[in-house]
């Protein structure tokens, strides 16, 4: 029996703007996308007496069926290349769920590079972000990982120099976030602060964490802050604990924080972890 186990990165944004609405209720970005290394364990066994899709966790608060993204991503797949074969994917959750930190739409990127190469499909990168922008907006970047523009939807995606080995420090606080209720709520007119997108990567490109932790911005921000002013307070913490920056990635509810060094990052989380539970230590991730 045929088997693969990969490794699922969460992202933050560095950057997120939002540029207009389309006809179809989407929304134009432009954002500066990171991979760091914190990650699910995903494990993928083929299952020649079935033609069923399994999906188990350890976590609780992730559908097994076939609302499951990563379910969605092996339907595709076997639909695609007519496989009758069935498949039992275990997903180690570590990222935390609904956190703006693209947990369900990396476990998607995960089990499609799996498949892939688990049945020599012969897929390119590509072709797979082809698939991945049919599940979700931001399966493409986790299908490319490291660093990019994404522009479009999302999906449009010009591969950047990552910020290498940078400490960062993520909190999610234990409030729930929808990625389309915080997209409707964004009121277009009303954005007062906007990432200078060109700026920040040329600040990537010479490592600068001064100029990117000052000047990184992300529009949505505004529109989960007002509901939720734990996200004001993280961030403050954030600062108040060394970061050289902090903002909240995605949608939210996580804010990650930025630090010169791991002595810096380390006492910042240690701190943290006494008033908010979801709290990590990690590094960005560059393949
Ligand atoms: C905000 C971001 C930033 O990276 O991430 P998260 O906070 O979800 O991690 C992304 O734009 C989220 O991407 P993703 O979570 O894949 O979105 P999808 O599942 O495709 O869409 C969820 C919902 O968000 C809205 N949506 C999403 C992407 C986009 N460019 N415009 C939108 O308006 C739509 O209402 C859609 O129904
Ligand atoms: N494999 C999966 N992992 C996480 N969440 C999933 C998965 N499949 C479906 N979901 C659902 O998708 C929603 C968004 O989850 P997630 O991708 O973690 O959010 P975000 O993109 O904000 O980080 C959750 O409400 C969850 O129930």
């Amino acid at each position: 029996m045929k088997s693969i186990t990969v490794k699922s990165r969460a992202k933050i944004n560095l950057s997120l703007d939002v540029i207009g609405k389309r006809p179809d209720g989407y929304h134009e970005v432009q954002m500066i996308m990171q991979q760091v290394d914190l990650y699910d364990d995903i494990k993928i066994i083929e299952n020649k007496d079935k033609n069923n899709i399994v999906v188990t966790s350890n976590c609780e608060f992730i559908p097994k069926n076939n609302t499951n993204i990563a379910y969605k991503a092996a339907e595709l797949i076997k639909e695609q290349f007519n496989i009758s074969y069935g498949i039992n994917i275990h997903i180690q959750k570590n990222i935390p769920v609904a956190a703006g930190l693209a947990g369900g739409s990396a476990n998607a990127a995960g089990v499609l590079k799996g498949l892939n190469e688990m049945w020599k499909l012969g897929l390119s990168t590509e072709e797979l972000m082809d698939i991945g922008v049919k599940i979700g907006a931001d399966v493409p970047f986790c299908i490319l990982g490291s660093a990019a523009l994404a522009e479009g939807i999302g999906e449009r995606l010009t591969p950047l120099e990552g910020l290498k080995n940078t400490w960062v420090v993520l909190a999610k606080p234990s409030i729930s976030v929808s990625t389309a209720e915080v997209y409707r709520n964004l009121d277009l007119d009303k954005i007062t602060r906007r990432p200078e997108t060109y700026k920040l990567i040329e600040a990537m490109k010479e490592q600068d964490l001064y100029t990117l932790s000052k000047d990184m911005a992300n529009v949505l921000e505004t529109v989960t802050e007002r509901k939720h002013a734990v996200i004001r307070q993280l961030k403050s913490k954030m600062m108040e604990y060394n970061a050289l920056g902090s903002m909240m990635s995605g949608s939210g509810p996580t804010v990650f924080g930025i630090f010169k060094n791991y002595k810096k990052a380390k006492a910042a989380y240690d701190n943290l972890l006494v008033i908010n539970k979801q709290t990590y230590l990690t590094q960005t991730y560059n393949e």
